[in-house]
């Protein structure tokens, strides 16, 4: 399979008054065509700066980052991006927020295609009958099953999920995972997804890399070789528990609280 997203040896530090800041070291990702990379690791280690690197928002000070078979050298259209905070502009209604991408992306595109294709991402989320109403009339969960809708309306190559469902109730984020293996079953991005969570790491990813602390590099990678859509119930099963500890044990190493080889 051929890799989309492609960080070599990418370093980075910022230029602060104080002096650069390292905060990625020699950092290598391979992410597949298609899969789902779920990034884990310690706070403040460098995840957010990972995103924007990848969507062309800044560039490494060393090391490349490939996307497509094509060195990222600018913002990259091709990437769809959701945060914890849904960011949904309340005087538009969720439809218009929805196919705001597909304006900037897509201006010529008719308005009845572009409001279709939303309309059909909206169904699919559960969001039927909701499109006319304003971000504020809707659940927190709502909001952000419609910042997912925005984030793919254009078809992104990537999608980069930065904490999206950190902010929600347990019963909440649960039933969004299902949602987006349901996304995923129908529509073919490749995904980065940023999370705290190590259940959602596992439940979600085809791939799970742990970064190391501050300046982070790949402390290690996981895969996950599982068909989806998966059930909930596969997470209290003996090899997700597994999982779930080995992942745990290397958060520990990566936050320095124990070392490689303490039993
Ligand atoms: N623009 C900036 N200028 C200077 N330092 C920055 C800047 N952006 C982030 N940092 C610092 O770089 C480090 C990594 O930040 P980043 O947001 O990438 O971490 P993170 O792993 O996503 O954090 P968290 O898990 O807490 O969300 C942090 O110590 C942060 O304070």
């Amino acid at each position: 399979m051929t890799n989309l997203i492609e960080l070599k040896g990418v370093t980075h530090a910022y230029k602060t008054k104080s002096g650069p800041f390292p905060v990625l070291k020699d950092l290598n990702v391979s992410i597949p065509q298609g899969a789902f990379c779920a990034v884990v690791g310690p706070s403040g280690c460098g995840k957010s700066t990972l995103t924007r690197l990848i969507a062309g928002l800044m560039f490494p000070d060393e090391g490349e980052v490939w996307l497509h078979g094509e060195l990222v050298r600018s913002p990259r259209k091709t990437v769809g991006m959701a945060f914890q905070n849904p960011v949904l502009l309340e005087w538009r209604t969720i439809m218009q927020n929805v196919i705001l991408p597909l304006e900037i992306v897509a201006p010529s595109m008719p308005k009845a295609q572009k409001e279709a294709r939303a309309r059909e991402l909206l169904a699919m989320v559960g969001l039927e009958g909701f499109e006319n109403k304003r971000p504020s009339e809707l659940s927190g969960g709502m909001r952000q099953r419609a910042s997912l809708c925005r984030s793919i309306v254009h078809k992104p190559d990537v999608l980069i999920l930065d904490e999206p469902f950190g902010a929600l109730d347990a019963f909440t984020r649960e039933d969004l995972w299902q949602t987006m293996h349901d996304l995923r079953a129908k529509e073919p991005f490749t995904t980065l997804l940023i999370t705290h969570d190590l259940r959602e790491s596992v439940y979600l990813g085809d791939q799970v890399v742990v970064l190391s602390g501050r300046p982070a590099t790949t402390q290690y990678v996981m895969d996950i070789d599982l068909p989806g859509p998966r059930p909930l119930e596969m997470l209290y099963e003996k090899s997700s528990v597994e999982r779930l500890s080995v992942l745990r044990r290397q958060i520990e190493i990566a936050q320095g609280r124990v070392t490689e080889d303490a039993q």
